[in-house]
């Protein structure tokens, strides 16, 4: 039995919940939100998983694994010292090794600690083969998100375009992943996870399009090198609760905890 705490209550966390409350094999001792969200993530995992404590931070617990569904602050505030403390950790919020010295400062909590941090492959696919192409050497790697424009408000593209009278696919952000996912830290976590799997943050071009024609967030990779090459395109379903965030990545969660807690892992 795998003892996870979470980090994070919204629409990946709830989701992550919801289909693992019934596996005898992940139980959630502890969700960790902020103390702002301590009554509203109090009901709802009374509702979900009454045995699970809601707190601001570990306050001392060990869990076997702690898990941050939260956003790009929650790395340096818990992931970075549970780290230290030797708890193995996963991340969703990739975007935020975009941050200069970050992924190394993630490195080093690990290796001082003993332990191991993943990061996970949230809405995007191919992660597995871009990172094996890397190692015979990759030439490009260009990634295109594209979402409706709903799941670009309250972001920098508001000062770009009028999101509510586009009629047509609109460029809203041309540049590196470094650049895409420090400002948008909740819509370019792809672009990151892109690029520390390839070419480096300051290597991967990423083009960010809101775009009134689509209902789906579409991401589109293209990775060429000594492998030979690839194209995907995914088309992720929003989450009901979050726009921004596609389904997939509460999937994604799923299978990782999944693959830690039972016999057999893929
Ligand atoms: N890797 C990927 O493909 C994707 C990654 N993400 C990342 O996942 C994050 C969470 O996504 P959603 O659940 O859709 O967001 P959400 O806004 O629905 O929920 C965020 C939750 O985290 C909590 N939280 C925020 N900051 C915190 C902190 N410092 N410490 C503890 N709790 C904190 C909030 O109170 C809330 O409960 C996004 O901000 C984004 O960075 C999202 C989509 C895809
Ligand atoms: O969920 C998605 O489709 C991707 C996303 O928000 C991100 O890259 O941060």
């Amino acid at each position: 039995m795998l003892h996870v705490s979470m980090i994070g209550c919204g629409a990946i966390g709830v989701g992550v919940m919801e289909l693992l409350k019934t596996d005898p094999e992940v139980v959630f001792d502890l969700v960790i939100v902020p103390q702002s969200g301590l009554e509203h993530a109090g009901a709802t995992v009374r509702e979900l998983c009454p045995h699970t404590r809601v707190d601001v931070g570990l306050n001392g617990s060990r869990p076997d694994l702690l898990i941050e569904c939260a956003g790009h602050l929650a790395i340096e505030e818990h992931i970075i010292p549970a780290l230290e403390s030797g708890i193995p950790c996963m991340v969703v919020s990739v975007g935020a090794l975009s941050e200069y010295g970050l992924a190394d400062k993630l490195e080093q909590a690990a290796q001082r600690g003993k332990t191991q941090v993943q990061l996970l492959s949230g809405a995007i696919g191919a992660i597995d083969a871009l990172s094996a192409a890397r190692i015979g050497g990759l030439d490009s790697v260009v990634y295109t998100g594209r979402k409706p424009p709903g799941a670009w408000k309250d972001t920098p593209a508001e000062k770009v375009v009028d999101l509510d009278a586009l009629t047509q696919a609109t460029v809203i952000f041309e540049g590196t992943a470094r650049e895409a996912a420090r400002l948008y830290p909740k819509n370019a976590n792809v672009a990151a996870t892109l690029s520390l799997a390839g070419l480096g943050l300051d290597h991967t071009q990423v083009r960010l399009l809101a775009d009134p024609g689509v209902t789906e967030n579409v991401h589109h990779v293209e990775a060429s090198g000594a492998f030979g090459g690839f194209e995907l395109t995914m088309r992720g379903k929003p989450l009901a609760a979050n726009p921004k965030t596609s389904a997939l990545t509460v999937f994604s969660v799923v299978r990782a905890l999944n693959n830690r807690a039972h016999a057999l892992s893929i």
